[in-house]
């Protein structure tokens, strides 16, 4: 569709492009990225034949841009630029008309029912209709950028030019014209090159990106290819982090604020944090801790303050646990955004907590346990399933920082050592009587300060791992000993 070949140029005495190659495929739709003045607005103007190329050409459709006249240039290609402005107070259909300007032969061609209803169906894709007979100038900034869009589209172009697309355009707007470009793309085959300073959307939305550096392409590619975090940190000279979207396979970069000067560096989270009653367990840290977990509210991954144990009745009806939970937490005045909750039927006074430390690190370790569900997790396939709220919490609060593979190791090294206390304590599976290796519903909280030590593993012979199974090992010990005492009773 559009092929640029060795084009060097830019303004009088300013080549600001150095030798641009690049294709676009019909029906793709292309990301333009790059720092402020890095020449993305400059290829707009050159593929526009605004600006014309000192070296290298320009082929639209096999032709050259500058064999085009400005009509015909218009019927193919159809540009937003960055701050659409009007000269003369037009209303909304009067602008939006002024793109069928390339479709007519002469001035005093009639208006054909096929131009009014091309007006009308942008207009209605744009969300304008509504405002048709206002004046643009009467219009937000986000609504006029819609009308200078939908005066694009009624150019019915092949090719859409958009530079910052998305700049007024508030969060929903943003979502329906970029689905709405999607769309086209796929359906009608539209071109579409579009610059972004947001690279998360250009990464969700854009089948490549094209990044642009001192007016030379540092990389066209597929989006997870060109977002890489130390390409990006590279070109746009800051500190940024690539993370997968939680719910599509596309890349999400995150910038990194500046650390605060407050200093909590030397805090560490242990007993004095802690808050115990029959009713629940708390403890509520100073700070955010990055949290995995899989409690009844604040699972999977976080960031959070507060941390509740509760102990519910053995009748308690867990149906519709979480709604449930969520209510009791806010009925105590406990933010449930901010917490991780779990629940348990065993007497919170038989809690196991302890901290322990080794060069320079240290864990706190807060276990709750009652095995009257006791399963053998090779043999779980003879049980029925059946909710209950007997069960192993344990809790790990890391004071140091963990890489993500530092949180699942442990996982894994606080479920091994719970499982060994398990075998030594000779708990068994009521339903097989074999050993049990945990309860139906055992719950893990691993929270992290992210701060202080940088700690890369916590399998179970590195420094963490040993600190977690000691921990995990003893305080699960402990409470299951003291649970057996009261059940024996
Ligand atoms: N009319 C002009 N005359 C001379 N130089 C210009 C002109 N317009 C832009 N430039 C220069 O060309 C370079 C590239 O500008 P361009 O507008 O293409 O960058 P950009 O990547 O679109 O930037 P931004 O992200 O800030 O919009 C800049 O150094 C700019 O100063």
């Amino acid at each position: 569709m559009l092929s640029v070949n060795h084009v060097t140029g830019g303004y009088p005495g300013h080549d600001v492009l150095h030798d641009l190659s690049f294709n676009v495929e019909k029906g793709e739709l292309l990301g333009i990225v790059g720092p402020n003045g890095s020449g993305k607005t400059t290829i707009f103007k050159m593929v526009s034949g605004i600006l014309k190329a000192q070296a290298g050409e320009i082929l639209l459709k096999e032709k050259t841009i500058a064999s085009y006249s400005a009509k015909q240039l218009a019927k193919v290609l159809a540009v937003l630029p960055q701050h659409a402005e009007q000269a003369f107070p037009y209303t909304v259909k009067e602008t939006v008309s002024l793109g069928r300007y390339a479709h007519h032969t002469g001035w005093f061609q009639m208006w054909s029912e096929h131009d009014e209803t091309v007006v009308q169906k942008t207009m209605e894709q744009t969300g304008i209709a509504q405002f048709q007979d206002h004046y643009v100038n009467e219009l937000s900034g986000g609504e006029r950028q819609r009308v200078f869009l939908a005066q694009a589209l009624a150019q019915e172009p092949e090719i859409l030019l958009l530079d910052e697309p998305t700049n007024h355009l508030d969060l929903s707007y943003q979502k329906e014209l970029l689905d709405l470009l999607k769309k086209w793309t796929r359906e009608t085959g539209l071109t579409v090159i579009s610059i972004f300073h947001d690279l998360n959307l250009a990464g969700l939305y854009c089948d490549s990106l094209l990044l642009l550096e001192n007016g030379k392409i540092n990389l066209h590619n597929k989006p997870n290819e060109v977002l890489n975090e130390e390409r990006i940190q590279t070109v746009y000279r800051t500190t940024i982090e690539k993370h997968p979207h939680p719910t599509v396979p596309k890349p999400q970069m995150l910038l990194l604020p500046e650390k605060q000067a407050e200093d909590l560096s030397g805090l560490i989270i242990d007993e004095r944090y802690l808050d115990r009653s029959d009713e629940r367990i708390t403890l509520r840290s100073p700070f955010p801790l990055r949290t995995m977990s899989s409690g009844v509210v604040g699972s999977g991954t976080g960031w959070y303050t507060t941390f509740v144990n509760r102990h519910v009745d053995k009748s308690y009806n867990c149906s519709n646990h979480r709604e449930e939970m969520l209510e009791y937490l806010k009925g105590h005045m406990i933010d449930p955004t901010e917490t991780v909750g779990m629940m348990t039927a065993v007497r919170l006074e038989d809690v196991a907590y302890k901290l322990i430390e080794e060069e320079g690190v240290s864990v706190f370790i807060v276990v709750t346990a009652g095995v009257g569900n006791a399963v053998d997790a090779s043999r779980s396939r003879e049980h029925i399933y059946e909710p209950q709220p007997g069960t192993i919490n344990t809790w790990v609060f890391v004071n140091g920082t963990l890489t993500d593979e530092a949180f699942i190791q442990s996982i894994m090294t606080a479920t091994e050592a719970k499982v060994k206390v398990m075998q030594d304590q000779d708990v068994k599976d009521a339903v097989t009587g074999s050993s049990a290796t945990g309860t139906s519903t055992d719950s893990i909280l691993i929270a992290a300060t992210q701060r202080g030590k940088h700690l890369p593993y916590a399998g179970t012979i590195t420094t963490l791992g040993k600190l977690i199974s000691q921990g995990v090992y003893t305080c699960t010990t402990e409470a299951l000993q003291k649970y057996r005492a009261r059940v024996s009773v």
